[in-house]
């Protein structure tokens, strides 16, 4: 009985919502601004949502294969940038949003201290943020890192949704237990979407789904 697991992975998007996404992803996205502190983020005027996950997880790749743009989200890896929240406009009525990457070894506390004030308040504070994509390496499985961001979705009760990054580079006999070390994790969240999305950068795979899910939030 697949379908009474929890945690299901997404289905294929139906023909409404593939021509809603590609509605949507054809108007193309830009770089807006990178934001250090509160009082630089843009209006809170769109639907907005944001991608997190561990540094190295793939969120450039993704974020440049969702919107079709090459290099678009290498404006957020370059040095300097990297501590940022990064503000990408969607069409004219989203807001694409990459939130730095965690888990890096070597940050100077100080700096892994402000960068988590900042993202507590940005999840805490933003009205316009509909949901969160976190990202996980389908290598890896949920990290106590991850669980931390969860954790902290879940206080501020934005719903997230988890993302599998680098589908293929697992093999298809370890999906099973993929699957099955996410969704006990993730039952201890409650903020925590009941859909999984499996991607890959690399075959494309489940790109259409998330654009799919990004089209039709309401
Ligand atoms: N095989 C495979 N490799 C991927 C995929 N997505 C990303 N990668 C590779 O994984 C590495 C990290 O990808 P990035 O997109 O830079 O990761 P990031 O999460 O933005 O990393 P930070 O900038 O450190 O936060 C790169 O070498 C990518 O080419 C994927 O779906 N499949």
């Amino acid at each position: 009985m697949t379908n009474a697991l929890p945690f299901p992975l997404a289905e294929a998007p139906d023909r409404d919502a593939q021509e809603a996404a590609t509605r949507l992803f054809r108007q193309g996205a830009d770089f807006l601004k990178g934001v250090v502190a509160m009082s630089g983020l843009p209006p809170a005027d769109r639907m907005e949502v944001c991608f997190a996950g561990r540094s190295n997880v793939g969120k450039s790749t993704l974020i440049n294969a969702l919107t079709g743009r090459r290099a678009l989200a290498r404006a957020s890896n370059t040095p300097g940038r990297t501590q940022e929240i990064n503000f990408f406009t969607l069409a004219d009525s989203h807001y694409l949003v990459d939130l730095p990457g965690y888990g890096f070894a070597k940050a100077p506390v100080a700096v892994v201290e402000k960068w988590q004030r900042l993202l507590k308040a940005y999840l805490q504070g933003r009205q316009s943020l509909r949901r969160a994509f976190v990202l996980v390496d389908a290598r890896h499985g949920i990290k106590p890192v991850d669980e931390e961001i969860m954790a902290l979705l879940d206080t501020a009760a934005v719903p997230f949704q988890t993302v599998l990054t680098k589908a293929d580079k697992i093999k298809a006999a370890d999906e099973p237990k993929l699957l099955a070390q996410v969704r006990g994790k993730l039952a201890k969240h409650p903020a925590a979407f009941p859909e999984l999305i499996l991607t890959s950068s690399e075959t494309g795979a489940g790109i259409d789904t998330l654009r799919a899910t990004i089209a039709t939030l309401v």
